[in-house]
């Protein structure tokens, strides 16, 4: 059974039925695997045209700035080889085309820099508004728990290594192969036996080069690995701090994870060192050896008489700064594979398949909502539906329920198209949830999920948020009808108290009333509706249940119900367990039937909590 994503794949892969969204201001670039090709490619497959040309500015500046630099070194031969030689005099024309050659490279090295900066600040922008993009056009079931983290570290520490790349990486790495490169083509201009020796050198200095480079790659991706999971381990040990204290027998396994991240953290720090230092001993000894080889034939030519002293100094200055660039660039490598591994972090995100989006987008005539055999597997490819089928007429409430895990969320995500189903459909005023394009079901339906999420921001942004154009008379009359006006008669800022991220500081069911005067203000035809699981307080729970009362006026509601007196004011209750409908009808036609729902009244009458017994669900 195909998972959520790869279902999203197939669907667009129909031809004539689905269609891409256009992409509105991106690049038009496919955005492939990293496949070996270089990061320079890379890159330009991510953004736009506009920094594409900034790129190849950036690259053809450094580029020219390289040359300019070996030229500048290999005028530093004649200059030498006059002020040693016989007419020291000779030098002055030398000696200004020395330092034109300088100061041309200087200029040209600012303006590189500076578009290299302009560069790293536009692929920032791009990236920011790609993902940005991008993730709003991916399914909704793609925001798993874990992609707070995952995104907020793409947008920041990737972004910022790969920003980094054109303005501090582009000209040591250019600079590192090009000016040595120009200075051997140079030199032959002087003399081709030293040139010739400097030439051969270069494939031993590249071999040892790449074999140092390759020994710390490994050591190094082992470092970037065991410092996420360091720094995971971390926030994981702050955020079970209350769990570790009520329960001290767990503080030893707790605190022993993060030990063992960290160990293996410092282990990999060694690992990296270890593997790093033969590669830098390995080079350094190469570049003398080299050197000393032209040192060498050099003087040797010296001693025979075909070549001056003056110009052995002078080309042996040469040789010596020929390896400077090649160091520094040797240096990089760590940068380097920082920087390629945050551009295929972005990729990855990048490459994730958005929502099919209708070709021939349909009108549904009403709201009334309907399950017609559907199928649907998680990623994992366990049916958690397997042939559900129901119809929830418009203006009615029906409450679904069912054992913990039997699907019941699943069946909410499915309405609002976190995913799309594997089998069947799912329908809304007759149209299928796939023939509407996302936007326009959206603004169909009002979703208040247990886990409520409150901007940053007060409690009136919070509520605006249903319908940010609404006017502040209509923000309050939703707060007053949700009860809000009681929370912020309670609060010392009033509505203009900052709830901050998540809703810090406001009990579930207060942060459950703010996301019903949300949707109450978004005035959406259809509303599904977890109800809070925990118990509240008296006075928070008739506040709720009058909310709701106000919320479900006029409208289509699915809720999944915790409440025995939501179940009983149910137009319709269904019955969900073990991947099917198992019972449906109103309160009283299943209390008069022997089977679940009466088992399940019975029960929750008996005590607070209830559950039903779990039945396996058929595959
Ligand atoms: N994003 C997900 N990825 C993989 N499996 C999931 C995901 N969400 C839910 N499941 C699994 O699907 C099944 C149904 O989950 P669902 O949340 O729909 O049940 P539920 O009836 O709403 O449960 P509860 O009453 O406890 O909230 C469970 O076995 C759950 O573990």
């Amino acid at each position: 059974m195909a998972g959520p994503r790869a279902q999203h794949r197939l669907a667009a892969r129909q031809p004539g039925r689905v269609r891409r969204r256009p992409t509105r201001g991106r690049a038009r670039g496919p955005v492939r695997g990293r496949g070996g090709r270089p990061m320079i490619r890379q890159l330009m497959s991510v953004v736009g045209p506009a920094e594409r040309r900034l790129l190849r500015k950036v690259l053809a500046l450094q580029v020219l700035g390289a040359v300019l630099q070996a030229v500048a070194f290999v005028l530093i031969v004649p200059v030498l080889e006059r002020l040693l030689g016989d007419e020291p005099d000779q030098a002055w024309p030398w000696v200004w085309a020395l330092a034109a050659a300088a100061a041309a490279q200087s200029v040209v090295h600012y303006w590189a820099t500076k578009a290299g900066f302009q560069a790293g600040a536009a692929l920032s922008r791009v990236l920011h508004h790609r993902i940005g993009d991008h993730v709003s056009e991916l399914p909704l079931g793609w925001f798993g728990p874990t992609r707070t983290g995952e995104l907020s570290t793409l947008t920041t520490q990737s972004v910022m290594g790969i920003m980094r790349v054109p303005g501090y990486l582009f000209r040591p790495l250019i600079g590192g192969l090009l000016t040595p490169a120009a200075v051997v083509v140079l030199m032959y201009l002087f003399d081709w036996r030293l040139a010739l020796a400097a030439t051969c050198t270069a494939p031993f200095i590249a071999v040892v080069l790449r074999w140092s480079t390759q020994r710390t790659a490994t050591a190094d991706r082992l470092r970037a690995g065991t410092m996420t999971e360091a720094a995971n381990r971390v926030i994981e040990y702050a955020e079970v701090q209350p769990v570790l204290r009520a329960f001290p027998g767990s503080r030893a396994a707790g605190g022993s994870r993060l030990d063992e991240a960290l160990s293996a953290q410092r282990d990999a720090g060694r690992q990296v060192m270890r593997a790093g230092v033969p590669g830098q001993v390995g080079f350094t000894l190469t570049v003398q050896a080299a050197f000393t080889v032209i040192l060498v034939y050099g003087t040797y030519l010296a001693l025979g008489g075909s070549l001056d002293v003056p110009e052995l100094l002078a080309l042996l200055v040469l040789a010596a700064r020929f390896v400077e660039p090649m160091a520094e660039a040797a240096n990089l490598g760590s940068a380097l594979r920082s920087a390629s591994a945050a551009l295929a972090r972005v990729q990855r995100v990048l490459a994730e398949e958005p929502l099919p989006e209708p070709e021939h987008p349909a009108h549904p005539a009403g709201t009334d909502i309907e399950f017609d055999a559907v199928e649907f597997a998680y990623d994992n490819g366990r049916k958690v539906l397997d042939g559900v089928g129901f119809r929830i007429p418009e203006h009615t409430m029906t409450a679904l329920i069912g054992p913990s895990g039997s699907g019941k969320t699943t069946v909410a995500r499915l309405i609002a198209r976190f995913w799309d189903v594997h089998g069947g459909a799912v329908r809304i005023g007759g149209v299928d949830v796939r023939e509407l394009p996302a936007e326009d079901l959206m603004s169909r339906i009002s979703v208040v999920f247990q886990d409520v999420y409150l901007f940053e921001g007060t409690i009136e942004d919070n509520i605006r948020a249903g319908r940010p154009e609404a006017t502040d008379e209509e923000v309050r009359r939703a707060a007053t009808l949700a009860r809000v006006d009681e929370i912020a008669a309670r609060l010392p800022g009033g509505w203009s108290t900052q709830v901050g991220a998540g809703g810090a500081g406001l009990s579930g069911g207060e942060r459950q009333r703010i996301s019903i005067a949300r949707a109450l203000l978004k005035d959406a035809p259809i509303v599904l509706l977890d109800e809070a699981t925990s118990s509240l307080d008296p006075a928070n729970e008739r506040a709720v249940q009058e909310a709701l009362s106000e919320l479900t006026r006029d409208r289509t509601l699915l809720v999944i119900a915790h409440r025995l007196q939501t179940v009983r004011a149910a137009d319709q209750i269904l019955v969900l367990d073990g991947g099917h409908i198992v019972q449906r009808g109103t309160h009283d036609e299943l209390i008069a039937q022997e089977g679940r729902y009466a088992d399940f009244w019975a029960e929750r009458s008996r005590s607070r909590g209830w559950r039903l017994a779990k039945t396996p669900v058929a595959n």
